[in-house]
């Protein structure tokens, strides 16, 4: 067995987002989003599965800060829907929506819980979509405005705060890959968004700046650490495109002012360039205070003319998967920490990590030790990591709860609490009494 002690002043937490747990998607003034429409569209989601009900936390989040209490966690990790402040996208502020972040977050505060709130968390009001969504730059000033309504009715409340969250799906599982909403296919399409969504944060961090907002600001990529295959250079190269279009196709430009021109020309050569204007790279290259990483899992990838864009395909090496098909291999997290570095040794907060396992109910409990085992894993690649020197200063579980996984709908679930769908009862599976145990310790005990 070996203790793992974690630094004193280091953060335990979860992560949720609004259209995964919400529900109310008619109530409180809420507009219509990309997802409301996306899950509408037969074929789309798992099921026909959508975000109306979800986990009901419009209605229970004092039940569900109950539950992160219980757990222990000094850190929760949510986002705010823009269609429920601004319904329509670009126009009138509703009321009733800030007031429910108001009762939320007083509430998180009351329970000694810090806020890390992310400001876009995939829900995109429908009607900016109808305009070309975040490749028309009428959508990036509508995200500014909105951000601006956040900071100016939470500062003082709120101190951790992300721009967007996993800007890779946004851009590319979203509109090259068709995946998530609103489902367009297109690389040209893709490339625009990523760079609108760029734009948008460098200008909402000159916003938070100016206004003097309270706390710390930056943005959540995705990680796609892969290695190669073979010796060979084409292996090489391709693992390096998978991992850059994650991580420097968006850190770049924000930590040196420019795109990756390895992939700038890759893509030149399929006919597809970025929509650089005046001034963009300096908007968009802002300082920032942090990073939020989501890392699940890791490739072995290998050159194929034939795997999309990238030509650059994952190779199954026969390793376990979670119950969503992603191989469990930790080592890529520790190796990805180290290729951040390239960027500083800047704060960084693991913003999501978790293992979808699809253990049900069993006399009234949820044995569910294959998330254990990822989490003791990925823990201990934690600890490593800060034992290394690098700024890691949190660690956020994803997620508190079972809930609305996009495209696979309710069938997947991340949670270390099982909902019940039908009764929307919540049960703490035997990861969260694992968690709470590690958090109440700040050390983590392996097996081994
Ligand atoms: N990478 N190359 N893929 C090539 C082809 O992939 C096909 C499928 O692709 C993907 C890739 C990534 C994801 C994904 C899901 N989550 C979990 C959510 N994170 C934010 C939070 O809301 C969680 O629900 N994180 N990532 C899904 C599908």
């Amino acid at each position: 067995m070996t203790i793992f002690q974690f630094p004193q002043d280091f953060r335990w937490g979860t992560a949720t987002a609004s259209y995964q747990i919400e529900g109310a998607a008619q109530e409180g003034g809420r507009g219509v989003s990309i997802w409301d429409t996306f899950a509408r569209t037969p074929g789309k989601v798992f099921n026909g599965d959508n975000g109306d009900v979800a986990c009901d936390s419009y209605h229970r989040y004092e039940e569900d800060i109950e539950l992160m209490k219980k757990l222990g966690i000094n850190t929760y990790r949510f986002s705010i829907a823009w269609p429920r402040i601004i319904p329509d996208g670009d126009g009138e502020i509703n009321r009733e929506g800030l007031d429910f972040y108001h009762r939320f977050v007083d509430k998180l505060l009351e329970a000694g819980i810090e806020p890390f709130c992310t400001l876009y968390h995939w829900d995109l009001p429908q009607t900016l979509e109808d305009i070309g969504g975040w490749g028309n730059r009428r959508t990036v000033d509508a995200f500014v405005k909105y951000a601006e309504v956040i900071f100016k009715e939470f500062s003082g409340k709120i101190n951790f705060w992300l721009t967007f969250n996993e800007p890779w799906c946004i851009a590319f599982l979203s509109n090259l890959l068709g995946i998530h909403a609103p489902g367009n296919k297109d690389l040209q399409t893709s490339i625009n968004v990523a760079h609108g969504l760029l734009v948008a944060h460098g200008k909402a961090v000159q916003s938070f700046r100016r206004l003097g907002t309270t706390g710390q600001i930056g943005i959540a990529p995705n990680v796609c650490w892969a290695e190669p295959y073979s010796k060979s250079p084409e292996d090489r190269a391709a693992c390096d495109r998978a991992i850059a279009l994650n991580t420097d196709w968006f850190l770049d430009p924000i930590y040196k002012g420019s795109y990756p021109q390895f992939m700038v020309d890759w893509f030149e050569k399929a006919g597809a360039t970025v929509p650089i204007q005046e001034g963009d790279m300096e908007i968009i290259s802002q300082p920032i205070d942090l990073l939020g990483i989501n890392y699940y899992t890791m490739g072995i990838n290998r050159f194929n003319p034939e795997a999309g864009a990238l030509q650059s395909e994952e190779v199954d090496m026969g390793l376990i998967k979670t119950d969503i098909g992603w191989p469990v291999e930790s080592r890529g997290l520790y190796e990805f920490m180290h290729y951040l570095q390239k960027y500083g040794n800047v704060d960084v907060y693991i913003t999501e990590n978790g293992a979808c396992i699809n253990d049900d109910l069993e006399n009234g409990k949820i044995n569910d030790d294959r998330r254990i085992a990822y989490y003791e894993q990925h823990l201990a690649q934690i600890h490593r990591i800060i034992n290394d020197g690098i700024n890691l200063k949190g660690y956020m579980a994803w997620s508190l709860m079972d809930n609305f996984e996009w495209a696979e709908g309710y069938r997947m679930r991340f949670g270390l609490v099982h909902v019940d769908y039908r009764s929307l009862v919540r049960t703490p599976k035997e990861s969260f009494y694992w968690y709470q145990n590690v958090i109440k310790n700040n050390w983590l005990e392996t097996r081994i």
